[in-house]
């Protein structure tokens, strides 16, 4: 499990240390771990660090100082340090400065930190347009889409033809604390500059002191970081972490799995209200994929003809009503009446669960919901029994509206841990906020971020697998019924029900190639901007469905 702090978490621990006077200590602790990482760095990536090249940009506050300290480690083992003030750099200085970085075996982004306001200053912007696009000529492909570099930064390929750089691949990029420009609390970047140009600097590695800042496991920043490396500096954080992701060898310990006695009723049954005439696939993903996940038994209580469908493709489902554990509403527009009429009847049950006085009777639960897509713009208000919403930014955007705070989609994608967390303080339910990292919140808690998957996930049908995955979970997980406060249990299940659904798109092989098992898969993949090269190629959402059932195998060890 990964556990990101927020930076007022960070430097309140840090306090009582800087009272005592030991604030140098830090530092010199921070610029030693750093160092030893960059050199580790060097070595692996450009055959050794003597005599290789590093440019240390280097910023006005403490993160600027753990780089000053650093750059001087490497230049007593070798390294051609340059060091650069990054705020005094002046806007013509930086086509030249952009080429010294491209040039350079290692970059040390040493500008900004957790004290510092997202964004990058306008010179230093330029000139990290200006290295991406030389560090694109010489790596085609690598992190610089050509987007990313505004028009009046483009040269022709002469100019990199003459230079001497690191070979393809070998440059490095260490971050310190947390990549320049993302902020280390909520993740987000701001353009400073109206001009296209980058808001923050993309590495390779960050290496991040005492704990991860919460800002490192949140997009963007989470794919800025590329991988997190902890150092101890001696700080101890006794706050709870504002972020958590799990990580693929969590999953075991988190998923449910059946008893040794359990029969079919006993693993858990899930309900499923899904698909129309217009779009009975999307019943068929959501039931294929409940039923990878291993539910006990699938109740189908979709209309003609996508009932139909729903059985010839997936034989082991039951038409019609009876006793559920866990309901799915709303893939591929079912009748909105019969979804109303199922969300009453358990709001009735919930509310039949409460005494007089308000306080809540023990022993008396209702199925969970997983609330997807349809069933989403039903929705105006707290909910009165247990669900987990899973919209997408424009769903979410819509959502708001009705409950009275309108956002755009825009202003979503840019700040999508504070609506995740708004939506689920108005709604009193678990959101699910889809994305390329996805988010879950609750009402108050931490909020889980993961990021297994794949662009190729964007697909249509992807929504309508992960639905069914959470299903069967919310099923197998809650047996005797939920209530409001089994929201972060429910989170944590739906936070899991993500992950497993990400490292299936890595994992399948619709070609019949053996599923990865144990340790290989248990790693899960690397993010970052250097992943792009080991992505997975296509994903078909109906060969993700069945994807799930070898994903899970793999990972409870089966
Ligand atoms: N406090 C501690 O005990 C320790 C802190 N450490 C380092 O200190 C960092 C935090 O240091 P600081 O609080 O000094 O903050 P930063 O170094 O993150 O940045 C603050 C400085 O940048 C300027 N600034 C902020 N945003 C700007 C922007 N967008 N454009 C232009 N200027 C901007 C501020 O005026 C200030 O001078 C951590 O991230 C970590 O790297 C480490 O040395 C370990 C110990």
């Amino acid at each position: 499990m990964r556990r990101g702090y927020t930076a007022a978490d960070v430097r309140a621990a840090e306090r009582p240390l800087l009272d005592r006077g030991l604030g140098e200590t830090l530092m010199a602790r921070a610029a030693y771990a750093l160092a030893q990482v960059c050199l580790r760095e060097l070595r692996e990536h450009a055959g050794g660090a003597y005599g290789r090249r590093a440019v240390v940009l280097a910023g006005p506050g403490n993160n600027g100082g753990d780089a000053r300290i650093a750059a001087g480690h490497l230049a007593r083992a070798g390294v051609g340090v340059e060091l650069v003030d990054a705020l005094a750099l002046d806007a013509a200085d930086a086509p030249a400065l952009g080429r010294r970085l491209a040039d350079a075996e290692l970059v040390v982004d040493g500008v900004f930190g957790t004290g510092a306001r997202p964004g990058l200053p306008a010179a230093l912007a330029s000139a990290v347009a200006h290295w991406r696009e030389a560090r694109g000529q010489r790596e085609p492909g690598r992190n610089t889409p050509a987007a990313d570099v505004p028009a009046g930064h483009r040269r022709g390929p002469e100019g990199t033809a003459r230079r001497r750089g690191p070979r393809p691949g070998t440059q490095r990029v260490i971050a310190v604390d947390i990549p320049s420009g993302v902020d280390g609390t909520d993740g987000t970047t701001r353009s400073d500059a109206a001009d296209g140009l980058p808001e923050y600097i993309a590495a390779d590695v960050t290496v991040t002191f005492a704990e991860e800042k919460a800002g490192l496991l949140l997009p963007p920043g989470r794919v800025a970081a590329g991988r997190v490396e902890v150092a101890d500096i001696g700080v101890e954080i006794d706050t709870a972490p504002d972020v958590l992701s799990l990580e693929p060898a969590d999953l075991a310990g988190v998923w449910p799995t059946p008893a040794q006695t359990a029969h079919k009723y006993s693993r858990g049954v899930l309900g499923l209200l899904a698909g129309s005439a217009e779009y009975p696939g999307a019943a068929i993903l959501t039931a294929t994929a409940a039923l990878s996940t291993g539910v006990g038994m699938l109740r189908v209580l979709t209309a003609e003809p996508a009932r139909t469908a729903v059985l010839q493709a997936c034989p082991e489902t039951v038409p019609g009503e009876g006793r559920v554990q866990a309901w799915a509403l709303g893939p591929g527009a079912p009748e909105p009446e019969r979804m109303q009429a199922i969300m009453h009847q358990i709001a009735a049950d919930a509310a039949g669960s409460t005494a007089q006085d308000g306080s809540a009777r023990p022993g008396s639960r209702v199925p969970p919901a997983v609330l997807d897509a349809a069933a989403l713009d039903l929705l105006d208000g707290p909910l009165a029994f247990p669900a987990v919403l899973t919209p997408h930014a424009g769903e979410l955007s819509r959502l708001l509206g009705r409950l009275g705070e309108p956002a755009a989609r825009e202003e979503i994608e840019a700040a999508p841990v504070r609506y995740a967390r708004r939506a689920a303080e108005l709604t009193a339910a678990v959101v699910l906020l889809k994305g390329a990292v996805t988010l879950v919140a609750v009402p108050s808690g931490p909020v889980f971020a993961q990021s297994a998957g794949t662009p190729w996930l964007a697909t249509a049908g992807s929504g309508d697998v992960l639905t069914g995955i959470i299903g069967a979970a919310l099923a197998a997980g809650f047996l005797e019924g939920a209530s409001h406060e089994d929201l972060p249990r429910m989170a944590e299940l739906a936070a899991a029900a993500a992950e497993i659904h990400g490292l299936s798109a890595w994992h399948h092989h619709p070609d019949g190639g053996s599923p990865r098992r144990g340790r290989e898969l248990r790693q899960g993949p690397q993010l970052g901007h250097e992943a792009g090269h080991r992505r997975p190629g296509p994903v078909r959402a109906r060969d993700l469905a069945w994807a799930v059932r070898d994903t899970l195998s793999g990972l409870l060890g089966a």
